[in-house]
């Protein structure tokens, strides 16, 4: 815990005078003035906007790589909708009070007189996103080989140690939208955590956050989330534990092609037999041992149990990944491989606890079904795992069911009463090139639906 605490200490930048805690540190960390940059220079910086430096479309708007101050700074311009202006008001006050080395941080700012919005300009991630990392195999024009083990514990960790800083911070954070294409790696292989729109900072009990209507992404909200006063940093972990089971598993968090489609109930039933191996993505070259396995999809479970306070919090989260990531290092396959490629490797402290958890299946509202497996330390992956988990893949087709959010109505078209829920279809098709197979993204489109805060997390698992 000792490098826990400290590693957050100064990990964290806090530019929020808030949370600049004169007990903690006699320094406060140096703080990054915001930049507020003039259209013309973002235009120019961007060519324009042009579609060269576009680099990707949100629910928010566009966004664009600029190249600043002579070709020293490269930043994404996040060119947003009007309708989502309270969102990009909520990142900007949030980003210029956080700074984190796994995040994707704020540069500054632009406000667009002509169309009433403002632009954000952050850190430029030249390594896509995480989710892209791990549902394709190509990347532009060159195959790209599945993430490996060691790369998927890496990028766990940081997001962790991230999401640990923000609920630790002395004015907390909740990100509310913890997910893998929120995740981006940038030019060195680090995960950033990205996309602060839905945040909120503040502690539970303050009036705003108690007045801000539920919001996430379908397949990562945590069901227990209904209304605003269910709001607690252990919704993000609830998240988390989803992505957990996304970086083992290589499924998307809801993925039509299994059955049942929706992660949890497709892996905490897998988890509860004992079938940890079936759980692991086939694709990984360098198969992880089983008890390395068996302590993350364990963690997985306890994080997504359905009672909140029963989840862990992120401090137990990180120490667990940092023991999974010293058992991956520790073994000779990664040895050899670090031996070759000069991979670095952090400091880990490894704290050996004896986990026992029960968990329960987190299904449709009050719906939930009690597990009897208890895990232990001791349980192994057996043999039949492995060949159920090949039946599996080779039965996956290539459809596949985006998240819909839950939130502001990004087109404003709905009362403000209202939640509205924006479902992205994500229809891909595999085709084979002439080096082997690609997943290419052939629709995709938006549809909003009003509901109730009620009627929506209901049906959300
Ligand atoms: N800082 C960045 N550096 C490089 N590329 C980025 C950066 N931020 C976003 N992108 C690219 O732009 C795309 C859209 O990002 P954006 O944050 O607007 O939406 P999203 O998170 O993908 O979707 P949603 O807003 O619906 O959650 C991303 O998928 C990514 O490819």
């Amino acid at each position: 815990m000792g490098y826990l605490s400290c590693n957050v200490e100064s990990a964290v930048s806090i530019c929020d005078p808030y949370n600049c805690n004169p007990r903690r540190s006699k320094k406060p960390p140096p703080q990054t003035p915001l930049r507020v940059f003039k259209y013309d220079e973002l235009a120019a910086a961007t060519n324009g906007f042009s579609a060269g430096n576009f680099l990707g479309k949100g629910s928010h708007g566009r966004v664009y790589k600029a190249v600043l101050d002579g070709g020293k700074l490269l930043a994404a311009v996040k060119r947003t909708t009007i309708a989502s202006a309270s969102q990009v008001d909520n990142e900007i006050e949030i980003l210029s009070r956080v700074r984190h080395r796994y995040m994707v941080n704020l540069i500054g700012y632009c406000v667009d007189q002509r169309r009433k919005t403002k632009l954000l300009v952050v850190e430029y991630m030249s390594n896509g996103t995480l989710h892209d990392h791990l549902h394709y195999s190509r990347s532009g024009s060159s195959l790209q080989p599945p993430l490996s083990w060691n790369r998927r514990i890496k990028h766990a960790l940081q997001i962790a140690i991230a999401l640990h800083a923000l609920h630790s911070a002395e004015t907390p954070v909740i990100h509310r939208d913890i997910k893998s294409s929120n995740i981006l790696i940038d030019g060195d292989g680090n995960a950033r955590l990205a996309d602060f729109g839905l945040a909120l900072i503040g502690h539970v009990d303050d009036e705003r956050l108690k007045a801000t209507p539920p919001a996430g992404t379908m397949g990562y909200l945590d069901p227990s989330y209904l209304a605003p006063a269910d709001l607690t940093a252990k919704s993000d972990v609830f998240s988390f534990g989803i992505l957990l089971f996304e970086i083992v598993s290589g499924r998307d968090a809801i993925d039509l092609n299994y059955s049942p489609p929706c992660v949890v109930d497709w892996a905490v039933p897998l988890a509860r037999r004992g079938e940890y191996g079936a759980l692991c993505d086939s694709r990984i070259r360098n198969r992880p041992s089983s008890a390395a396995i068996r302590r993350l999809v364990v963690m997985a479970a306890r994080c997504v149990r359905s009672t909140a306070e029963k989840r862990p919090d992120m401090s137990e989260v990180v120490e667990c990944l940092k023991t999974v990531r010293k058992m991956a290092q520790e073994s000779p396959v990664w040895n050899r491989l670090r031996r070759r490629t000069g991979d670095g490797s952090e400091n880990v402290n490894v704290s050996e606890e004896k986990e026992e958890i029960n968990v329960r299946i987190v299904r449709g509202g009050s719906a939930k079904k009690k597990m009897n497996k208890v895990f232990t330390e001791d349980d192994t992956v057996p043999e039949q795992a492995v060949t159920r988990r090949n039946r599996v893949l080779r039965s996956r087709s290539v459809g596949a069911m985006g998240g819909a959010r839950v939130g502001p109505d990004p087109n404003g078209v709905v009362e403000d009463d209202k939640v509205v829920t924006t479902i992205r279809v994500l229809v891909e098709r595999e085709r084979l090139g002439k080096t082997g197979a690609m997943m290419k993204l052939s629709k995709s489109r938006s549809v909003g639906i009003v509901r109730s805060h009620k009627t929506v997390s209901l049906r959300l698992y």
